[in-house]
């Protein structure tokens, strides 16, 4: 038998909703590939052609880019950081929901326009989406790049803007920041290697084709 198809699937939050979205798909990842405390890394599932791999958000995009895994569930800000062009986006998961954003405290916020500014300098996990936003309409960024905890950079006088993912806004609020600018609406897709995708084609567009027919059975759009 051919080498199982490799999913990578990122650990952390997108984890939790992507669990009922591989049931709809059919894939059934063993016991511990929902145990947290599980060491292991990669995973059988109740179909011996497709395994799953347990990984990094960032580094989703990378396995799959590389062709170590031929596909993939990520971000799309993660997608948009990175822009490999190895990479196929076919499906929006309609998960994930979130926005990448700039912030600042509330007290720089009073009085101040972003459009007004020349030169920024941000705390940052996406410092080249970043870099583009601003380079857009002519704005200079320098950016500090941080892995996690962006929220705490401010007070400390790392920088004294951010751009991070918000969702409730209550990170935000909880260390004093407000919203200032909207960068980019993020949500999940279903990535694929590119170069997989044609040499493996009878086993990978089933499962996009899946994929495609769960999310738009639970949002009520017809499949195209
Ligand atoms: N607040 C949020 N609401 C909804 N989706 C989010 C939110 N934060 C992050 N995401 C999505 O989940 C992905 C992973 O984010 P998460 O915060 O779990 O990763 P992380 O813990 O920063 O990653 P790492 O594994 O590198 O530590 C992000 O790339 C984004 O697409
Ligand atoms: O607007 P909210 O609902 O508060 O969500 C925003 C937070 O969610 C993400 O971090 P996460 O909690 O996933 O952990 P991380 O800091 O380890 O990335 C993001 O980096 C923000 O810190």
């Amino acid at each position: 038998m051919a080498e199982p198809i490799i999913l990578a699937i990122p650990k952390g939050r997108i984890l939790v909703e992507t669990l009922p979205l591989l049931a709809a798909v059919g894939v059934v990842p063993e016991a511990a590939f929902s145990d947290e405390s599980s060491r292991a890394l990669r995973f059988a599932t109740n179909r011996p052609d497709i395994g799953l791999i347990r990984v990094r958000a960032f580094d989703v995009a990378t396995f799959v880019a590389h062709g170590a895994a031929q596909l993939g569930i990520v971000g799309s800000d993660v997608l948009d950081e990175f822009d490999y062009s190895e990479l196929y986006a076919p499906v929006d998961l309609n998960i994930g929901h979130c926005r990448l954003s700039v912030a600042e405290p509330a007290e720089l916020a009073e009085g101040d326009d972003p459009r007004e500014w020349s030169h920024v300098r941000v705390a940052t996990k996406y410092p080249n989406l970043t870099a583009r936003h601003f380079a857009a309409r002519g704005v200079q960024a320098e950016c500090v790049k941080l892995n996690g905890a962006m929220e705490i950079a401010p007070v400390l006088g790392l920088s004294s803007r951010i751009v991070d993912l918000v969702s409730s806004g209550s990170t935000l609020k909880a260390n004093g920041l407000v919203e200032v600018e909207v960068i980019t609406q993020v949500s999940a897709r279903l990535i694929v290697n590119r170069a997989a995708f044609k040499t493996r084609a009878a086993e990978i567009v089933p499962l996009v084709e899946a994929f495609r027919r769960t999310v738009a059975a639970k949002t009520g759009v017809r499949a195209a």
